[in-house]
């Protein structure tokens, strides 16, 4: 299976212009970004609890939630997936990496 975030990023902008009636995107986005970040938070919770109990079904299942519910957000503040990754890549080329590592969490 090749899907990727960037799929699904795809997937988002093409529901955003559907009918909130038929589409959980559209009705999301329909509400608002406070609304779409509300929620986003929600599922991140029920990632962390999923996580904390070691339930790995449901960690998988809630992290799904977390990666749709993010990219939601991003939508909705104009947020392309491309400028997270950006970062993601700046930090792995970056200096000092080694340095933070070391310290207490
Ligand atoms: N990945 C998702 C996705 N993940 C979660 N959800 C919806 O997010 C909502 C989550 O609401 P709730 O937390 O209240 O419900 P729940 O997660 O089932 O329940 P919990 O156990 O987490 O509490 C549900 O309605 C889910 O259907 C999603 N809705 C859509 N997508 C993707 O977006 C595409 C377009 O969907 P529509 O916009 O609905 O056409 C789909 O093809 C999928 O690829």
């Amino acid at each position: 299976m090749t899907f990727t975030l960037t799929d699904l990023e795809a997937r988002i902008a093409e529901r955003a212009a559907a009918s909130p009636d038929e589409s959980w995107t559209a009705k999301l986005l329909a509400a608002g970004p406070e609304r779409c970040a509300k929620k986003f938070g929600e599922e991140a919770v029920e990632a962390v609890i999923a996580a904390v109990k070691g339930d790995r079904a449901e960690l998988i299942a809630e992290s799904a939630d977390v990666l749709y519910h993010l990219l939601v957000v991003l939508k909705a503040r104009n947020v392309a997936l491309q400028d997270v990754l950006s970062q993601l890549e700046a930090r792995t080329v970056r200096s000092g990496l080694a340095e933070k590592a070391a310290r207490p969490l």
